[in-house]
């Protein structure tokens, strides 16, 4: 396969129940590509994200990973234990030991250095997510997959965090997975936008995305904030358009 992530027909199920959060959705990131899902709350970003990670059992499908993909996951939430003090350094060592040297480039490299001895529940928001960041960077990954990564974040904040993901992306060459409800700002840095509803409603260009009926019957004027001001940033042609994606028993999904 030359995807480094697949998932096919994949269902997925409310967890202790038999509602669908997801129905037949195909879905499949290529080396070096930046993906951004978006979707209404509730359309099953979160869902999806955390089956092609393997952290959510399938109701129906497959999800197929590259041999030897590294992933570096910034995660939509996480509970930091006031009863247990942490630093950062020893964050970054969470689960898999790393050298004081690397910790330091690493914290350097997202914008955040000489944290190491900081408490994690004494972090400002945005310093917190970029040192959620730095550890997803460890290990060298080829796939960076981010879950609403500035949320709390004010506006510059969202800005230079977004800014932040596109210069690692082209030292690294490391493909991006992004949710996000920042419309405006993932859209423009994206190859790609997947718009969710329980299903793939459209995909394609940002653009293309952005004209969508589906695109626009979900996001309503904010997406036509976000068109009128992705144009305005971003005014040459795309090559691919929005393909719709039809449902039933006859698409093809497993074949
Ligand atoms: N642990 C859980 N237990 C029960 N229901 C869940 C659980 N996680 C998600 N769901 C339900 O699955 C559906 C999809 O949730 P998901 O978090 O994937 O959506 P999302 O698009 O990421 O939403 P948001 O934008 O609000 O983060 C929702 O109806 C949600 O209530």
């Amino acid at each position: 396969m030359t995807a480094l992530i697949e998932a096919r027909g994949l269902t997925i199920h409310r967890p202790g129940s038999t509602e669908t959060v997801l129905r037949e959705v195909d879905f499949r990131i290529e080396p070096g590509e930046v993906v951004t899902v978006v979707g209404p709350n509730g359309s099953g970003k979160s869902s999806l994200v955390r089956a092609l990670l393997g952290h959510m059992p399938l109701a129906d499908g497959q999800v197929l990973r590259r041999p030897g993909l590294r992933i570096g996951y910034v995660p939509q939430r996480v509970q930091v234990d006031t009863a247990m003090p942490m630093t950062v350094r020893r964050f970054l060592s969470l689960p898999r030991r790393i050298g004081d040297a690397e910790a330091t480039a690493v914290l350097a490299r997202t914008g955040v250095p000489g944290l190491e001895g900081r408490q994690l529940t004494q972090l400002s928001g945005g310093q917190f997510q970029r040192v959620l960041l730095a550890r997803a960077l460890l290990h060298d990954p080829n796939l960076l997959v981010l879950d609403e990564p500035t949320q709390g974040l004010d506006q510059p904040g969202i800005v230079a965090f977004y800014q932040l993901i596109e210069d690692v992306r082209r030292e690294t060459g490391a493909a991006v997975l992004m949710v996000s409800h920042d419309l405006m700002v993932v859209m423009r840095a994206s190859d790609r936008v997947v718009c969710l509803n329980g299903h793939v409603c459209c995909e394609g260009s940002p653009e293309h995305v952005s004209e969508a009926p589906a695109y626009r019957a979900l996001f309503g004027t904010e997406a036509q904030g976000t068109l009128a001001l992705y144009r305005h940033h971003h005014d040459h042609d795309h090559d691919h358009g929005c393909t719709p994606h039809p449902h039933g028993a006859d698409h093809g999904h497993h074949a």
